[in-house]
């Protein structure tokens, strides 16, 4: 459905603006001249050589720092944006959500918008008669949809364009950051549509810094790295290297004690503010010693009786833990807004088999009702043991000769 070959965009920068005007008129004088010609820019690659292709049903996330050139390649995926080099093929239609708000008439109606951008992704105002109802009542943004777009909050603006872009059976779904804008409830909607689209064979292209949502929804991922495409595959392991590679300490001293808050949703209600990875300074876990996992949450508002859940997954995205501390009865008080409610979770001995590990942290309500945070994987550990082991766990066992069983 998409396939990019040795793509690249270069960027002139100019230091001053006016060297814009000296790159306008020097080189042609000095060449009339017969002079040397110089060149008053500097060339800033922000996408290069990348190569990739993407079949149909597959649902693609790309990750990477800020500024790395995920949004440059969206743009010239959606053709919005000419390459300077390599070649970019799509097929069929594409419904794209890029810059907030891009392809909207802010003068317009949240109405009129709808008929504007449906009709530019080709539909007829017979189709969009026809689903204009369905339209409205997915965005669910009340009277707002009579009201021109410059009057709409970002969540709002978002909830129209993607309820739109899912609206007019694209062949490929290309989001760019929006969903991160939605509150939980649009979020969830959207990855429901999301998924069922995918079931009908939409390819779906997407960049986001909410790790859970892309092991949620991806097929595989595409890190880019200054401009470069540094690795491509499963959702699991590559988050796992960007994580790690996002630690202020590049992930040298991955497993020895140390403090550092993942990416996590906004409830509005309440925030881990510190999560921590205790193992006594050592490099890794040996199979059978103690984990200890510290977190803090802070409050954002008055709250009810709090209950911690941590789950672990192997790096592979294989769920094993999911430890609640109210399977143990254990609650916290509670906390006015504000206020903080620290715990640690102690598994002696962990009964992990040597590998890869990561843990997620969530706070919720004592009957669960209502989650008040919920943390991307993060503390990335290993565990090694100095003899063969095998399976997923490592109980600690007891083996008796004879006797009766
Ligand atoms: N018109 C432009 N002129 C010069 N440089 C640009 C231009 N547009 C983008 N860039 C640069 O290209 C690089 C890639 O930008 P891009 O927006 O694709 O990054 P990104 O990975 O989407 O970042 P973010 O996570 O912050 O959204 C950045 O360094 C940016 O400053």
């Amino acid at each position: 459905m998409i396939e990019v070959e040795n793509l690249g965009k270069c960027y002139q920068i100019y230091e001053q603006p006016r060297d814009r005007l000296k790159q306008m008129l020097f080189p042609r004088l000095q060449r009339l001249a017969g002079m040397p010609v110089q060149t008053y820019f500097r060339e800033f690659w922000a996408l290069k050589d990348v190569s990739f292709k993407i079949e149909k049903g597959e649902a693609v996330g790309i990750i990477g720092r800020n500024g790395s050139g995920k949004s440059t390649l969206l743009q010239m995926i959606c053709g919005v944006l000419g390459p300077t080099c390599g070649r970019v093929e799509t097929c069929g239609r594409i419904a794209a959500l890029l810059e907030l708000g891009s392809g909207f008439n802010p003068e317009f109606t949240g109405r009129e918008n709808i008929y504007m951008n449906a009709a530019l992704l080709g539909l007829s105002r017979q189709e969009i008669d026809a689903r204009y109802d369905e339209i409205v009542a997915f965005a669910d943004i009340g009277n707002f949809i009579e009201q021109p777009v410059k009057t709409y909050s970002s969540g709002m603006f978002v909830r129209l364009a993607f309820s739109v872009a899912v609206h007019v059976q694209p062949d490929i779904l290309v989001v760019d950051e929006a969903l991160s804008v939605g509150d939980i409830t649009f979020r969830n909607k959207c990855i429901e549509v999301i998924q069922r689209m995918m079931a009908r064979g939409v390819t779906v292209l997407f960049v986001t810094h909410d790790l859970s949502t892309l092991q949620l929804l991806c097929t595989r991922v595409l890190w880019l790295s200054n401009g470069q495409l540094r690795a491509s595959g499963n959702p699991v392991s590559i988050s796992q290297d960007y994580y790690v590679d996002m630690l202020p300490d590049g992930g040298t001293q991955l497993t020895v004690d140390r403090s550092f808050l993942p990416p996590q949703q906004e409830t509005g209600k309440a925030r881990f503010t510190e999560l921590r990875l205790l193992n006594g300074g050592e490099a890794h876990y040996r199979v059978g010693q103690p984990l200890r996992l510290g977190f803090v949450l802070r409050a954002q508002t008055d709250l009810p009786k709090i209950v911690f859940a941590v789950s672990i997954y192997r790096a592979d995205g294989d769920w094993l833990v999911g430890q609640t501390s109210r399977d143990d009865g254990v609650f916290w008080d509670a906390p006015k807004a504000g206020q903080e409610c620290s715990g640690t979770l102690i598994l002696n001995p962990l009964c992990l088999a040597p590998g890869e590990y990561l843990v997620a942290f969530a706070a919720y309500a004592e009957d669960y009702s209502l989650c008040f945070a919920l943390t991307d994987l993060c503390l990335p550990f290993s565990v090694r043991a100095d003899f063969p082991t095998w399976g997923k766990f490592h109980h600690p066992g007891v083996w008796v000769i004879g006797g009766e069983a």
